[in-house]
């Protein structure tokens, strides 16, 4: 579904990223980990096109993100790290924007706008506008505008930062959901215990390369084997 081949992104004269290779196939979710600084969030950034990359490439499904930009891109939705909303618009505008940009069906869309206003508890902030939602406000919205569309990839960065207790629990729901259904998830996060319980695999990151790719699962063992120094 989605494939990273030997990205390498370059900042001023810093290599940030190199010779990144991982696949993501469909319905599963994938965390990228690593310390900070280690490289998560830019490579969420060149997969959406934000950073651009010196060498490599990136393709989801058949589209290359060189040469088929506006499709590739189509099929993703993301959480940025940081909430990134309009100032001229309200929650409701921001919905709505998302809904025609995805072009998502009216009726569907009403649903999903009534369901995630009501699981996020945001139901009475939508003819707000940003500036007067708190920093979690502001992160629910942008999570469920990244929910209300179905893409191929979900990427969220840092999904639970901010977020209440409940938020958290009906976005790891929702995320498995979504997974369930079809969509690939890469998500970046340092809450461990929760990361562990959905995502299927993990890439660690260090120092802007791949340490290693696995299961999920070898997680906790590897762990213990470099602290035992086996
Ligand atoms: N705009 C920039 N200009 C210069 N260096 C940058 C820029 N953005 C990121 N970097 C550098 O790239 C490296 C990777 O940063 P990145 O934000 O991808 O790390 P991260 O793994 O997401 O970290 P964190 O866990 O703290 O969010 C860091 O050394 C950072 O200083």
């Amino acid at each position: 579904m989605l494939q990273l081949t030997n990205v390498q992104v370059d900042i001023g004269l810093h290599t940030i990223l190199k010779d990144i290779t991982f696949t993501i196939n469909k319905g599963e979710i994938l965390a990228l980990l690593g310390h900070n600084g280690a490289g998560k969030s830019t490579t969420m950034k060149a997969i959406m096109g934000w950073q651009e990359k010196k060498e490599g490439t990136i393709t989801i499904n058949q589209w290359n993100q060189d040469n088929e930009f506006l499709a590739f891109k189509k099929e993703i939705a993301y959480i940025p790290e940081e909430p990134f909303l309009l100032s001229e618009l309200t929650v409701m505008q921001h919905f709505q924007l998302y809904g025609q940009s995805y072009e998502i069906p009216e009726d569907i869309w009403m649903k999903r706008v009534e369901k995630y206003t009501r699981l996020f508890e945001i139901e009475d902030k939508l003819d707000e506008y940003p500036e007067s939602l708190s920093k979690g406000m502001r992160q629910k919205v942008q999570t469920i505008c990244a929910l209300l569309p179905d893409c191929a990839l979900l990427l969220i960065d840092e999904p639970f930062m901010g977020l209440d207790v409940h938020a958290a629990m009906e976005l790891e729901k929702l995320i498995k959901l979504k997974a369930d259904r079809g969509t690939s998830v890469l998500l970046t996060s340092h809450q461990l215990d929760r990361v562990k319980k959905i995502a299927s695999k993990y890439v660690m990151l260090q120092n802007g390369v791949v340490l290693e790719e696995r299961d999920m699962r070898d997680f906790d063992d590897l762990k213990r084997r470099r602290e035992d120094g086996e």
